[in-house]
């Protein structure tokens, strides 16, 4: 192990923060056995058959060094006995690269099962963690864990257990065969195994963990200064602080030079040290300086060294290749550590026994909720949603609003208090039904990878043309769709990509086409644009009397219409009731509406009170 291959162990994971003290994970390590619980026979027929293959590949080296043992000592040499000598050691490599093969081919069919096996789980986890789980999660980080953290349990299966096998078998069974031969220059040959061993403390001062964390530490900030000027580049550059931003990567970039050199100070004289000790040229020349001093000392036959000389070599190899298995198995650990965060989120509990909904009215209980255990985002909220109405959340940024809308399809749970459909505590309801029930259309609009037609009907799969389009054109993108290089054929992502606003449209099309009858919407504010906010007037006006709808309200055009209108502010209601109600009230409602009428011109009022030829409702 070389201060090279340090720092590529260090860098294959490439952690943004400090995880080294986690390499022995207890956790991570009966995560992996669980894993591995089903697959135990495989896995130990792959370790049997590379015992058996290392301790084989003794065989072909045994006998060159038997053979030059035989043809160089005095006296005619014993034909029968060297061919058999021969034929052992042709047999031996036989079964070596035989049973290699094998251990290799069921290791990496073993692998294969087990990341088969580990990304069906997290796609089962994930297919049942609280929808809201996600908007706290990056794609990129949900991407690493799938893909290359799963890749990471690789060498742990395919090829480490070879490798530490290899290392504590052949060692062992040469020292015998050395022992019979000559126990002197058998202590001799170990020194640089001995040497290599002393120096391993070394590297497990505090001094080396405190600069393994400074380095990792260091390397973290480079990765955020880089991710945050990349992600925010845009405005970096439109507000001309591109030399501010750049400068606190090239200060990262800067600490880590220095604290590289230190780290690398610390590993690599030790690594240098043990490198040297278990290189071919130190221990040929340990073994031939000791093999001379016997021989001249008239106490070993010079035909007896070449053992010593072809098993030395043998000797340190797999002490080398334990630093790379050793490497594998912190790096898997890692991985596994954080592929078992995925895992042990907790999944949304499922009804044992659903029950259906009676009709669709909605009401929040006593509802309260916090994303943290210390800080309550919703503080007792009451609220009934009647079916035939729309309400209105209305309040400042950051009161709740989104929160709130997002308990109705169950994103997250209340902490205390329930929210009721139909009557049925929505945890008791079958998430089936529930989204059966409550479709949504929110800010960040999530399209798929596929046809347009698929992404509108995706709720109603069987739904034909006729009625993705009618959606569509109650939507306001049918027009844009047909514009597009293969109209509702056309692969999103690939072939075409839509504007914030036009993707907004298509995700009130396939919520239109859901039909359900709880509506719950977020209102654009981030890509208004008009086309959108008519159509989402349009469709707001055209669903049939029945539903229950409950929309985050940004215009003012979206309250005059609503029945109900709910103020939320710090996490309470402080105001409910009809707009016009509440205008006259001439309170937090009247104060909101004239702060927004200042910034539109023309008269806007609900129910007719002040817009003109706007019938009341
Ligand atoms: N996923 C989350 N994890 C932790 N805290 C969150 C999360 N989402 C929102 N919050 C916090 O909860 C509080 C309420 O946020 P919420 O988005 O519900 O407010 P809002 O009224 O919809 O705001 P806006 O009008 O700006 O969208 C805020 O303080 C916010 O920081």
């Amino acid at each position: 192990m070389n201060a090279t291959d340090l720092a590529q162990a260090r860098k294959r994971p490439a952690p943004p923060t400090k995880d080294a003290d986690g390499d022995a994970d207890p956790a991570a390590g009966r995560t992996m056995t669980r894993l591995l619980r089903p697959h135990l026979r495989s896995f130990a027929a792959v370790v049997v058959l590379q015992v058996i293959g290392a301790v084989a590949g003794l065989a072909p080296l045994l006998a060159v060094a038997e053979l030059g043992r035989i043809l160089l000592s005095p006296g005619p040499a014993d034909r029968g006995h060297v061919w058999m000598v021969v034929i052992t050691g042709a047999a031996g490599l036989f079964v070596r690269l035989l049973f290699t093969a094998a251990a290799s081919g069921l290791g990496h069919v073993l692998d294969g099962q087990v990341q088969l096996a580990l990304r069906r789980q997290l796609a089962a986890r994930l297919g049942h963690v609280p929808i809201g789980w996600f908007s706290r999660r990056r794609t990129g980080e949900l991407a690493k864990v799938v893909g290359e953290d799963v890749s990471a349990v690789h060498p742990f299966i395919a090829h480490a257990p070879g490798e530490l096998v290899a290392a504590f078998v052949v060692p062992p069974a040469s020292l015998v065969y050395l022992f019979t031969i000559d126990w002197w220059l058998t202590l001799i040959t170990l020194i640089p195994v001995a040497m290599a061993v002393a120096l391993v403390p070394l590297l497990m001062l505090p001094a080396r963990a405190r600069e393994q964390e400074e380095f990792d530490a260091a390397m973290g900030r480079i990765v955020s200064s880089v991710v945050e000027f990349v992600q925010g580049i845009a405005v970096v550059k439109a507000f001309g602080g591109s030399e501010r931003a750049h400068r606190a990567f090239l200060t990262a970039a800067d600490d880590f030079v220095g604290i590289f050199f230190t780290w690398v100070r610390g590993m690599s004289l030790v690594a240098a040290g043990m490198q040297l000790a278990l290189s071919p040229p130190f221990v040929l020349l340990v073994v031939l300086i000791g093999g001379a001093a016997l021989i001249t000392s008239g106490s070993l036959a010079p035909a007896d060294l070449l053992p010593f000389l072809l098993l030395g070599l043998e000797l340190t190899a797999p002490v080398a290749a334990l630093g790379h298995g050793f490497d594998d198995m912190t790096a898997a650990g890692r991985a596994v550590r954080r592929i078992k965060e995925v895992l042990d989120v907790r999944a949304l509990p499922e009804p044992a026994q659903p029950v259906t909904p009676q009709g669709h009215r909605v009401e929040l209980r006593g509802v309260r909720f916090g994303y943290e255990d210390d800080r309550e985002v919703l503080r007792g909220i009451d609220l009934v949603l009647e079916p035939g109405t729309v309400t209105a959340i209305v309040g400042p940024s950051g009161s709740g609003k989104s929160t709130l809308v997002r308990l109705l399809p169950r994103f997250f749970d209340p902490t205390h208090g329930s929210v009721l459909l139909g009557g049925v505590d929505l945890r008791e309801i079958g998430s089936r039904e529930l989204y059966r029930t409550v479709s949504f259309v929110f800010q960040d609009v999530r399209l798929l990878r596929a046809s347009v037609a698929d992404n509108i009907a995706l709720a109603v799969p069987r739904a034909d043309r006729d009625e993705v389009i009618r959606a569509a054109r109650l939507a306001g993108i049918h027009d844009r769709v047909l514009g597009l290089p293969r109209g509702y054929d056309t692969i999103l992502g690939e072939e075409a990509e839509l504007s914030g606003g036009e993707a907004q449209r298509v995700s009130l099309a396939r919520a239109l086409l859901a039909d359900a009858p709880v509506l719950v919407l977020d209102e654009a504010t981030s890509f208004a644009d008009p086309q959108t906010e008519q159509a989402v007037r349009r469709a707001l006006a055209t669903l049939d009397g029945d539903r229950t709808i409950l929309v985050i309200a940004h215009r003012l055009e979206t309250v005059a219409d609503a029945d109900t209108v709910v103020v939320l502010e710090n996490g309470s209601i402080v105001e409910h009731g009809k707009p016009a109600d509440l205008l006259e009230q001439d309170g937090k409602f009247a104060a909101f509406w004239r702060s927004h009428r200042t910034a539109i011109t023309g008269e806007i009022a609900p129910h007719g009170a002040v817009r003109q030829g706007d019938e009341p409702r």
